[in-house]
């Protein structure tokens, strides 16, 4: 019993002690020792000690002058103490007092914090109030916590209805929800609500890289002066459009940086990478899933380098074998039976100060591998049947969408020319990987498509959701091509969630169906597509990628932070397949 006294002195969360009528501390717990900075197991004497006069003002009114319970606010070695002094009595005489210390720091920090984010509140309250356009803000849980009038008058609605509820049933074709899941920012998109054309705005709100909630604006009022400065803005950029094509063709390319599209970091990163390998002659080796842009930065390093040249371009794959060597090097009058008259300029030489855009290198014959690694080491070359030397001052950049080191493995591709090519290496991320990029990449589409003639006013934001959320197998040309066939079907210029392929909707339902694979079986791509049937290959990606996601997610036990570091993928692409996978933790 006695130990569980202690041990209830020892744990209290506040100071507590005691002491006889001359001020001698008779018993005294941790915390109390803490505050008043007392050394343990030392005997103290109260009105012997310095600074401690206003405890010991409370002591005197109990012990000298027989005061009943004495009780302050005080301050005391940098703790906002409430003290509270009570008689202590023995059989009807006074023979000590005890001291209670309510220790308030803490709460009282909070109580400010409290009060500095109320007042925080109130601002973002007065502010959005102010503000011309309806605004919604939801949490985590997306619940709705704030609204302002612009909102509840375009919705008809009274504020005191939203709050508190959730966006998913009041709302769920704003795209809330998406945000959240995703975390992408969405900028300026047209949707009809009712009858009144809207410009919707939604930002995801970051805590560090957690998502703790989402704001959306709707700009319905003064739409009319705004379509008329974008009409300018539009008009403008044509004009800036026109001359960079010009300039381009100067050069022989299609494209600059400019034209790189996308303000994700993975892009930013990439960009600057190649705006680096743009610097020198050295060789570039970009890799990437097919149409992520290969072609797109190939000609943006050309724009930005100082080669003079032009910009050739050899599909190493469309080439006949047999004429590769005649296409690369070129041959003399004569050469062989069939040349033409004075000869031809091969690739090479046509690219005398430019460069050359090897496109599919993976599919380069082997002999032509060797031939082309020759050129490379001593930099000069012959065209057959010539005995002109021709001095190399091309640069050379190499694409391929396959894995040149299973190639190497599989004896299709020359180890040495592949350390050749890859001095400086571009790694293009898929578009899965950068969604962040698709609303800016869809709205640089829709410009061009307009300018081939397509009568477009814009995307609808729940197509733009609907894009969020597939995952681009094709990468930026799908995107391009659903844009294009979507603009097709449209009659009223926008393009909505229904001009978009059945087979795009279903994409995100694939597992539901396949649920029951067995998965630890033979991880072979054909046991997986006896079992799926319809679209062996990307069910199988699917299946594959739900497999690791499960697997991370028990090794963390569902901590999805760190499931997201072990599969080295951003922690919304981790959400984002968790919901489209279905999986609950
Ligand atoms: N970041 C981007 N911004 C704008 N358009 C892009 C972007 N990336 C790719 N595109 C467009 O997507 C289409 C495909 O790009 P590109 O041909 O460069 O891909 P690729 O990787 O070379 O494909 P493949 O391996 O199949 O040859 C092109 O129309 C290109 O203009």
């Amino acid at each position: 019993m006695q130990t569980q006294q202690s041990l209830l002195f020892e744990n209290l969360n506040f100071g507590l002690f005691s002491v006889d009528t001359k001020f001698k501390v008779n018993a005294i717990n941790p915390v109390a020792e803490k505050i008043l900075q007392l050394l343990p197991n030392k005997q103290h004497v109260f009105n012997e000690l310095n600074g401690l006069g206003e405890i010991t003002n409370l002591l005197t009114g109990i012990l000298h002058h027989k005061e009943q319970i004495m009780k302050k606010k005080m301050q005391l070695n940098g703790h906002s103490l409430v003290v509270q002094s009570y008689p202590l009595i023995e059989k009807n005489k006074l023979v000590g007092s005890m001291v209670i210390m309510d220790d308030w720091t803490n709460i009282e920090k909070i109580a400010n914090e409290l009060r500095f984010s109320k007042e925080w509140e109130e601002k973002l309250r007065s502010v959005i109030e102010l503000a011309y356009d309806g605004i919604i803000l939801v949490d985590q849980k997306a619940e709705i916590t704030m609204v302002n009038n612009g909102f509840c008058e375009l919705y008809n609605v009274q504020s005191n209805e939203l709050l508190g509820k959730s966006i998913s049933n009041m709302y769920p074709d704003l795209g809330l929800d998406e945000a959240l899941q995703t975390g992408v920012r969405i900028t300026n998109v047209a949707k009809l609500i009712g009858k009144t054309q809207c410009l919707i705005t939604i930002l995801p709100i970051k805590n560090n890289e957690e998502i703790i909630g989402a704001i959306c604006k709707i700009t319905y009022r003064g739409l009319k002066h705004l379509q008329e400065a974008i009409k300018k803005v539009n008009n403008l950029e044509q004009q800036v459009t026109y001359y960079q094509k010009e300039l381009n063709e100067l050069k022989g390319t299609k494209y600059s940086f400019a034209n790189i599209i996308g303000e994700s970091s993975n892009i930013k990163r990439i960009k600057n990478e190649a705006l680096a390998a743009s610097n020198s002659l050295s060789t570039v080796l970009i890799l990437g899933e097919s149409g992520t842009g290969k072609e797109l930065f190939a000609h943006g390093i050309h724009a930005s380098s100082s080669q003079t040249g032009m910009f050739i371009q050899v599909n190493c794959a469309a080439i006949p074998p047999e004429l590769l060597e005649s296409e690369f090097f070129g041959y003399a009058e004569g050469s062989f039976t069939g040349a033409k008259k004075g000869g031809k300029k091969g690739k090479f030489e046509m690219a005398q100060n430019g460069t050359l855009f090897l496109d599919e290198i993976g599919d380069m014959p082997l002999s032509l591998q060797s031939k082309l690694l020759r050129v490379l080491q001593e930099k000069e070359f012959e065209p057959i049947g010539s005995n002109r030397i021709i001095k190399l001052q091309t640069k050379i950049i190499a694409a391929t969408n396959q894995n040149l080191e299973t190639l190497i493995k599989e004896g299709k591709f020359r180890e040495d020319l592949y350390y050749r090519l890859n001095i400086m290496r571009i790694n293009i991320p898929p578009l899965r990987e950068r969604i962040e990029d698709i609303p800016d990449i869809a709205e640089s589409i829709i410009s061009k498509l307009k300018l081939s003639g397509f009568h477009l006013k814009g995307i609808t934001h729940s197509a733009l959701t609907k894009l969020l959320n597939y995952n681009w197998p094709g990468n930026v040309r799908e995107l391009h091509n659903i844009l294009e066939r979507a603009a097709n079907l449209t009659s009223d210029g926008y393009i909505d969630a229904q001009h978009l392929p059945e087979s795009f909707n279903a994409n995100a339902n694939i597992f539901t169906s396949t649920e029951n694979i067995r998965i630890d079986q033979t991880n072979t791509l054909l046991a997986y597509s006896e079992e799926l049937n319809n679209k062996p290959y990307w069910n199988a990606i699917d299946h594959k990628e739900k497999e690791l996601i499960l697997a991370a997610l028990k090794e963390t036990n569902g901590n999805k932070a760190k499931a997201s570091r072990i599969l080295g993928i951003s922690r919304t692409w981790l959400y984002e397949k968790i919901k489209k996978y279905n999986i609950s933790i």
